[in-house]
């Protein structure tokens, strides 16, 4: 057996083909989208992760704004920076880019965005939003995930999805929104305190790989037909390494990539979010 692969680029391809009337339509109403982003210091991988954010805008119409900062600024001229940002009407949505340097305190810096403009879905008050069930910008990665397995018919209404990690960006917000009741699945959340993590990856007929830890899903724990995210990236030695051992392929009926699966679908959502919101403004 081997897996049909759930192609997040391809996928991405054909949102933005749907979100760029949406942009244009904005345009015309004089109630342009615009995205900006937050980048401190020179990591090679945040730079290219917000380079092909820039370059989406461009591609669907969306005007981006870039505010690239010094590895060694400070607390106050990044607050300077998203002050600026709340208050830019050219700027509808931004991002913060993560990890921050360590000198930074990032919990403050991304309360002090305006929850109207958050494009990530991770400001408290959007996770809160989320928890009560009212409208509000949904994470990127876990929607991205649930966009990339709707598009390719996967059941997600009743079905046991495992996921693993409780990170913020992924396992701990994905279990909201797969127990909605419009993807009414059930979800168990594993971690490093998980006692026997075969046996919850085994059971699942949706695996969510979301550790940061190279090749911890291996054949011999997934159940045949199960699909598989890859979520997890670690730069090693020899390049990037996903959660996901690929021999999971032989076992999987689907599997999402990575590079290639759940990362431009984040991007996709990103962009989906920014328009939502200009929308939901126009009223
Ligand atoms: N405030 C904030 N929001 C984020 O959404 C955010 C963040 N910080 N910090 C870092 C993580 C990581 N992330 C990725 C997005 C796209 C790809 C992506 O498109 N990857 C391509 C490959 C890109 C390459 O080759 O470098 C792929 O998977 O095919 C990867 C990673 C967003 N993050």
């Amino acid at each position: 057996m081997s897996a049909t692969i759930l192609d997040g680029k391809a996928t991405k391809d054909a949102i933005f083909e749907e979100l760029r009337p949406r942009v244009a339509k904005l345009v015309e109403q004089g109630r342009a989208p615009g995205l900006a982003t937050v980048l401190v210091g020179d990591d090679p991988g945040s730079q290219s992760y917000v380079r092909a954010k820039h370059n989406d805008c461009a591609k669907v119409g969306i005007k981006s704004i870039r505010k690239d900062l010094p590895a060694d600024v400070s607390q106050a001229d990044v607050e300077a920076v998203i002050d600026e940002l709340n208050a830019d009407p050219e700027c509808t949505g931004y991002i913060v880019q993560l990890p921050l340097p360590k000198h930074l305190d990032a919990g403050p810096l991304l309360e002090r965005m305006a929850p109207a403009k958050d494009a990530d879905g991770l400001h408290p008050i959007s996770l809160g939003r989320l928890v009560l069930g009212e409208e509000a910008p949904l994470p990127c990665t876990p929607r991205g995930i649930i966009e990339l397995l709707r598009r390719h018919d996967v059941e997600l209404n009743g079905a046991r999805v495992a996921v693993v990690g409780r990170g913020i960006t992924v396992g701990r917000p994905i279990g909201l929104l797969l127990t909605r009741r419009s993807e009414n699945s059930t979800v168990t959340l594993c971690h490093t305190g998980t006692k026997d993590l075969a046996s919850e990856i085994s059971r699942a007929d949706v695996v969510v790989a979301a550790a940061g830890v190279p090749k911890l899903i291996t054949p011999d724990m997934v159940k045949p037909g199960a699909a598989v995210l890859d979520v997890g990236v670690t730069r090693t030695d020899d390049g990037l390494a996903g959660d996901v051992h690929p021999d999971v392929a032989e076992v999987a009926g689907f599997l999402s990539p990575n590079p290639g699966g759940v990362g431009p679908m984040t991007r996709a959502m990103l962009l989906t979010n920014v328009v939502e919101a200009a929308e939901r403004n126009l009223g």
